[in-house]
């Protein structure tokens, strides 16, 4: 799309005549005037002072979270409505956002997770044949505090290089705050490091899915913030599919007796989800196979004695290249997380608490991070990032059938 007028007729500002500080160096610098459009006020404030200026978009009023910045070009919708997100206020890098609306299909879950939302140009029209909504109503339809006009360029440096932090955006009533008491507002939000977040997004009663593919088996589902995609996938590799809330005990686990056990994505350190290591532990004990998507891989790493870390910013978007290390193969693949397992990358481990041989199986291209885990010893394997795909290249969509064959194995072996 090409950016001419606004509505009112006033030309665009460009983000090359916008202050745009690239650094930590200067806190308290107010980074762009969100392009000088007409609107109703609303200003980002980060937790290192930074102010950014732009205009009130989705709901009003203030909201508080980590401010984290995405890559896809596409697939905002996938995005809003993954429940990985809780918590965070999502900057789109993409710089035009709403032209293709909101519909039924896309959800990834049943409602909009994430606690703000940072465009620079959002669609005033929707045009594509599958919308059904706009995404400025479900936003105001979710109470989604978001901002728009803002220089994201700048801001995806500036987080970039002071890495990912606390943020608020405030319009309405909120916009009229001192530059203060916004600050303060900010401060005292909670930090992503040390949150559980599992409790606020996961299913409080448990659910099943039919196979819709040749029957494997049945694999019950730790819903730590499960991609309805991904549950899609599973039941068309042939699994039962039995989701279950994350207050599940490991002994309600094993007295399903499924033939498998996945751990899902979601928000939140998995440094705080002791008990969820727990229940894995437990599970590998009996010899149940595992496979685990992002949060799950970060509870694998965990459960096989490993610790995970905060990493400066993160990775989410669908353009991210991953190397396969047993195929050689590199894969584009979708990810989002802003944690990894902290593990050897160039040798295979012996797991501390008894587990056997581990390997990396995957790394990440840009910054050689763990992108996936697989045991030698135990029916066991996970990768950081999304085979799901929603949104995102289908790559790794071979990793559903190495599950299903996995369990297959286990199923003729009689464990
Ligand atoms: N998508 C996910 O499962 C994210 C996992 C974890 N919350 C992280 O940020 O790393």
């Amino acid at each position: 799309m090409t950016e001419t007028t606004t509505p009112a007729g006033e030309p665009l500002g460009t983000p090359e005549t916008a202050a745009a500080p690239d650094t930590a160096a200067a806190p308290e610098a107010v980074a762009t005037t969100g392009f000088g459009l007409a609107g109703e006020p609303a200003v980002l404030v980060l937790e290192d002072g930074t102010r950014y200026e732009g205009r009130a978009y989705g709901a009003r009023g203030r909201t508080v979270g980590e401010a984290v910045f995405a890559t896809g070009m596409t697939g905002y919708q996938e995005t809003l409505t993954d429940p990985s997100y809780a918590g965070q206020i999502v900057m789109m890098t993409a710089p035009h956002i709403g032209n293709t609306g909101m519909n039924d299909d896309d959800e990834e879950s049943n409602r909009i997770w994430v606690a703000g939302f940072i465009v620079r140009d959002p669609s005033r029209v929707v045009s594509n044949f599958r919308a059904q909504r706009s995404l400025d109503d479900d936003l105001v339809a979710s109470g989604v505090v978001g901002i728009s006009g803002i220089d994201t360029r700048a801001l995806t440096r500036h987080l970039r290089s002071a890495g990912a932090m606390r943020a608020g955006i405030f319009s309405g009533d909120d916009a009229a705050l001192s530059s203060g008491e916004q600050l303060a507002v900010v401060q005292s939000g909670a930090q992503m490091a040390g949150q559980n977040l599992s409790g606020a997004v996961s299913t409080v009663e448990p659910y099943s899915l039919p196979a819709t593919g040749e029957r494997v088996g049945s694999v019950a589902v730790l819903d730590l913030g499960v991609k309805t995609s991904t549950l899609n996938y599973l039941a068309e590799r042939g699994f039962d599919v039995q989701v279950l809330p994350q207050t599940t005990t490991a002994d309600e686990v094993l007295a399903l007796r499924p033939d498998a056990l996945f751990f899902s994505n979601g928000p939140g350190d998995p440094a705080a989800s002791d008990q969820h290591v727990e229940i894995l532990r437990t599970a590998l004990r009996a010899g149940v196979p595992y496979f685990g998507i992002c949060f799950g891989n970060q509870l694998l790493g965990r459960a096989l004695g490993f610790g995970t870390y905060k990493l400066p910013f993160g990775h989410r978007g669908i353009n991210q290249p991953v190397l396969d290390r047993a195929t050689g193969r590199v894969e584009i693949t979708a990810h989002n997380h802003g944690f990894a397992v902290d593990a050897p990358t160039d040798r295979i481990s012996e797991s501390s608490e008894g587990f056997g041989r581990v390997e990396v199986s995957h790394v990440g291209l840009n910054d050689n991070v763990v992108e996936g885990l697989n045991c030698l010893d135990i029916r066991a394997f996970s990768v950081q990032y999304h085979p799901e795909s929603a949104a995102g290249p289908h790559d790794a969509n071979y990793l559903f059938d190495r599950f299903r064959d996995m369990v297959i194995a286990s199923k003729e072996n009689g464990n």
